[in-house]
């Protein structure tokens, strides 16, 4: 699939942890993907191997049919906010992408094009360390944007935002879409994923409990809320179906 993502019998187990247990599904480009799923459900491991940062025991997490490893050009190919922190706090928020886009190989340009795209315009010459939250997850989103990156993978992105910084995330993430981009942003908080995402994808577990698009979810007047409590507290669920199977069918 072009620009998209591509996830194909991953699988990750520290010692007898299964983390993240066969899990397939693919992430189209031009709509906002939700990753959801409680606590220790394998989210993070499923980003951090699309990213290159873990290692699978088995299978593949392929971006743009390649794996992470294997880009050309990765900055241009994937833009990841995993969690923001790793700014150093005497810097300025400018400062800050002058640094990743000289080291990157991306025209100097960009930064105030992407300061401008996250609400920072006017606080990109101030420190990083006097950043709210809120301020640091744009500037995270920032970072990302600046090699004008086919492919978004956001991590938790909505958190600490308030319900202004809420309504510009979601108008961007919605723009990036119509754009072509691919996007794939985990939350916990279902309300803001009910009104953000078109499709989603459900882990618990460690193993896929639903992947298709948030309408067909919601269908039968199901909120989006019940039907992830409906999904990850059955003990195993046909993920194509949402109908719950023997756990012994896998
Ligand atoms: N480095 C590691 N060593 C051992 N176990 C790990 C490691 N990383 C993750 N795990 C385990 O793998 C499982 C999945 O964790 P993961 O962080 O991927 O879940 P998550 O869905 O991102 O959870 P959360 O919503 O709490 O961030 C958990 O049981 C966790 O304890």
């Amino acid at each position: 699939m072009s620009g998209g993502i591509t996830i194909d019998g991953l699988t990750k187990r520290y010692g007898t942890v299964t983390a993240v247990d066969d899990l397939t599904f693919d992430v189209e480009p031009g709509v906002v993907t939700g990753f959801l799923g409680p606590n220790g459900a394998g989210k993070t491991t499923t980003l951090r191997m699309l990213l290159g940062l873990v290692t699978p025991t088995a299978g593949r997490a392929l971006i743009d049919g390649r794996r992470y490893a294997e880009l050309t050009e990765p900055r241009r190919a994937v833009g990841a906010v995993l969690e923001a922190t790793g700014f150093h706090p005497g810097r300025s928020g400018r400062d800050h992408l002058r640094i990743l886009a000289l080291a990157g190989g991306i025209p100097g340009s960009r930064v105030e094009e992407v300061l401008d795209r996250v609400g920072l315009a006017d606080s990109g010459h101030r420190r990083v360390g006097g950043y709210s939250l809120g301020m640091r997850q744009r500037l995270g989103l920032a970072a990302a944007l600046l090699g004008e990156p086919k492919v978004l993978v956001l991590d938790e992105p909505a958190n600490g935002l308030d319900p202004a910084g809420m309504a510009d995330l979601r108008d961007l993430l919605r723009d990036l879409a119509d754009e072509g981009h691919t996007v794939l942003m985990s939350s916990h908080v279902l309300s803001e994923v009910a009104q953000t995402v078109d499709r989603v994808v459900i882990l618990a577990g460690g193993t896929l409990r639903y992947a298709g698009p948030l309408t067909e979810l919601t269908a039968k007047g199901e909120t989006l809320e019940a039907a992830f409590l409906r999904l990850t507290s059955a003990p195993d669920t046909d993920p194509a179906t949402g109908a719950t199977t023997a756990p012994a069918h896998r």
